[in-house]
């Protein structure tokens, strides 16, 4: 998997090619059997699985004539990660861009954004998707009124998918394909289970069809979606609404990119912020990860799915490959209230009382 030795042209030849690591002393934590692995995304040159959708995008549309240097300005409706995506690769390519990013998402977003040279336009969290003061219909009130703005739209855009189907999942399958079945590390060769939050929806629907379609037909894909969100199926596990801290995840309506067919994703998972902040502690802590908020919802709902029915079974089967997809790092909440209260929150400690002592 490791990146070979020679010199890349740009960052955004660093963009993917992420690990996808064992996360052992978790999955002994929680007393599986089955193989629980994370890929990681925060490794992605500009720290988030939507790297991968951001230079796709606009490598294609450069290739269809859409994106004219000096002339285009990307407008993109954004929760951050597609808009540092998009940013890095228009800082490299010149294009100017602008990103609409609700009120919700990090200043630590905000910060990236501006560094790579974006215009950023808050808006206000609670305007559902299809209003005018939302982050979706301000872009495309500027894309109508700016000369030469275009919306790459990772919603509707099928390269956002593809981008998963074709770099995220083959990475997955070719990393536990190489890695041979051990006495301390039993494997079935495939990948068993597949676990991901949906924001888009993107990554869920490209990553299983690459699974699907081209490697275990049988592996199980667990969406796992915010309490407050629409995402989830069947629809009755949407009843309870409210408004959600974990950024990234979970919207009003049901995007395009988010594939319903029978068949592709199997089962969804509700979560909370609660069960999220748990998750995330006990990764980056049992498993020394510097993940962000949506890593801790895709966890939770690989535990509470693993607990019951058939994923039961898998977890008590040893050589199953769990794989969890990991979005981002704590690089985009690191002066959030939850990330700070989660990380310093006091917790009596032998070793804290010997250092308070000398
Ligand atoms: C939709 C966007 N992000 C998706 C995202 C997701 C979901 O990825 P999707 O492929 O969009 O379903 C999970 N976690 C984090 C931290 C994310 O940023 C965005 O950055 O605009």
């Amino acid at each position: 998997m490791s990146r070979p030795a020679v010199v890349l042209d740009t960052v955004l030849d660093a963009v993917g090619n992420t690990p996808l690591i064992r996360l052992d002393r978790l999955a002994a934590k929680h007393g599986l059997k089955c193989n629980l692995l994370g890929k990681l995304e925060y490794m992605s040159a500009g720290g988030s699985v939507k790297d991968r959708i951001a230079k796709r995008m606009v490598e294609v549309a450069e290739k269809e004539g859409k994106l004219i240097p000096g002339h285009s300005v990307v407008i993109e409706p954004t929760s951050g990660n597609t808009g540092i995506g998009l940013a890095m690769a228009c800082a490299i390519k010149g294009y100017t861009v602008i990103i609409t990013l609700p009120q919700k998402m990090s200043l630590e977003k905000e910060a990236a954004l501006r560094a790579l040279g974006a215009e950023v336009v808050r808006t206000p969290t609670e305007a559902a998707w299809d209003s005018p003061e939302s982050n979706i219909g301000v872009a495309a009130r500027l894309q109508r009124e700016i000369p030469g703005g275009i919306i790459l739209d990772q919603y509707r855009n099928i390269n956002n998918p593809l981008a998963h189907e074709l770099t995220t999942g083959p990475e997955i399958i070719e990393a536990v394909k190489n890695t041979p079945s051990t006495a301390q590390h039993p494997s079935s060769g495939k990948v068993d289970v597949f676990v991901a939050g949906a924001g888009t929806g993107g990554t869920i629907s490209g990553v299983a069809k690459a699974i699907k379609k081209t490697h275990n037909p049988d592996c199980v894909v667990v969406g796992t979606d915010p309490v407050g969100s629409v995402l989830a199926l069947p629809e009755t596990l949407n009843a309870a609404t409210g408004s959600y801290i974990i950024e990234g995840i979970g919207y009003d309506f049901v995007p395009d990119v988010l594939s319903r067919e029978e068949g592709l994703i199997d089962s969804w998972v509700k979560t909370s912020d609660a069960e999220a902040f748990a998750a995330i502690k006990e990764l980056i802590r049992s498993e020394g990860m510097l993940v962000g908020g949506s890593c801790g919802s895709a966890l939770a709902g690989a535990f509470a799915w693993l607990r019951t029915g058939e994923g039961k079974k898998i977890a008590e089967t040893e050589g199953k490959n769990v794989v969890v997809l990991l979005p981002d790092g704590i690089r985009n909440y690191i002066g959030k209230d939850w990330f700070l209260k989660m990380a310093l929150e006091a917790e009596p400690s032998p070793l804290a009382q010997t250092i308070a002592g000398i």
